[in-house]
């Protein structure tokens, strides 16, 4: 489980607990949909929290640790990508990524009932044009639905090596996968090289995004799936 996702444990919601008014950096990285980025983090603190798909301890950081943090990835992913947020949970990195990115076309996937219904929430609330798909992202019906994109992203979902089999069939030759990873993660990643590359992935490596939010800077791990697996036989 993320610091992200936490069960109320049945503990009340203090309302008391003030929602910080976007920061400049906020206002900077969203520009004009800074407004829709303060109404997601409003339904993360509300609804996303009674539905213990936040922990109420994490509604003073909602902005840095985890709307600021995931709309880093920003920085990365190529211009016009068709993205996939696999293991989306409330919608991170997903929703804040898209929100300062409205060139992409979003996908989220999500196994779980109650944070798919949470999704399409947010996608209702604030009128954007994402698609919630609900499953697994290594099932075939998903990866019908989804077909293959250029970029996958998630935060907090598996280990590399089992994320990479699970996002297989969703990742085109050249697509990139984009992993938000904490810095023990990344100081995993030369070790991990030698495994991911015999599933099909190569130039694996680790790149700091969000440098200039401060404390929401982070970690990715990006990879790009081989045209040919090692073995010489046609990646597919
Ligand atoms: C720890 S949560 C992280 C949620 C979100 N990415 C975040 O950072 O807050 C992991 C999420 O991955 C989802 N998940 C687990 N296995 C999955 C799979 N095979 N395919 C897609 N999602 C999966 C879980 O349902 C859960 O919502």
């Amino acid at each position: 489980m993320t610091g992200a996702e936490g069960q109320s444990d049945g503990a009340p919601v203090d309302p008391s607990v003030a929602v910080p008014e976007p920061s400049a950096a906020a206002v900077a990285v969203f520009g004009p949909a800074v407004d829709q980025a303060a109404r997601y983090v409003a339904m993360l603190a509300g609804d996303g929290v009674v539905r213990g798909l936040i922990g109420p301890r994490e509604v003073p950081r909602l902005w840095d640790r985890h709307v600021l943090n995931s709309a880093a990835l920003a920085e990365v992913v190529p211009q016009g990508a068709r993205v996939v947020d696999v293991g989306s949970g409330a919608g991170l990195p997903g929703v804040p990524l898209a929100l300062a990115r409205p060139d992409l076309t979003l996908t989220l996937v999500e196994p779980m009932a109650r944070r798919v219904e949470f999704l399409q929430d947010v996608v209702t609330e604030l009128g954007a044009p994402w698609r919630v798909v609900r499953g697994r992202a290594e099932e075939r019906s998903v990866v019908r639905a989804v077909g293959p994109v250029d970029v996958v992203t998630a935060r907090a979902v598996a280990p590399l090596p089992r994320l990479v089999g699970w996002c297989r069939g969703l990742l085109a030759p050249g697509a990139q996968l984009i992993a938000l990873v904490g810095a023990r993660a990344a100081a995993e990643v030369p070790d991990l090289v030698p495994e991911l590359e015999a599933a099909g992935m190569r130039d694996v490596h680790t790149r700091a995004v969000g440098v200039e939010l401060g404390a929401a800077a982070t970690t990715v791990v990006l990879m790009t799936r081989a045209h040919t697996s090692r073995s010489g036989r046609s990646a597919g």
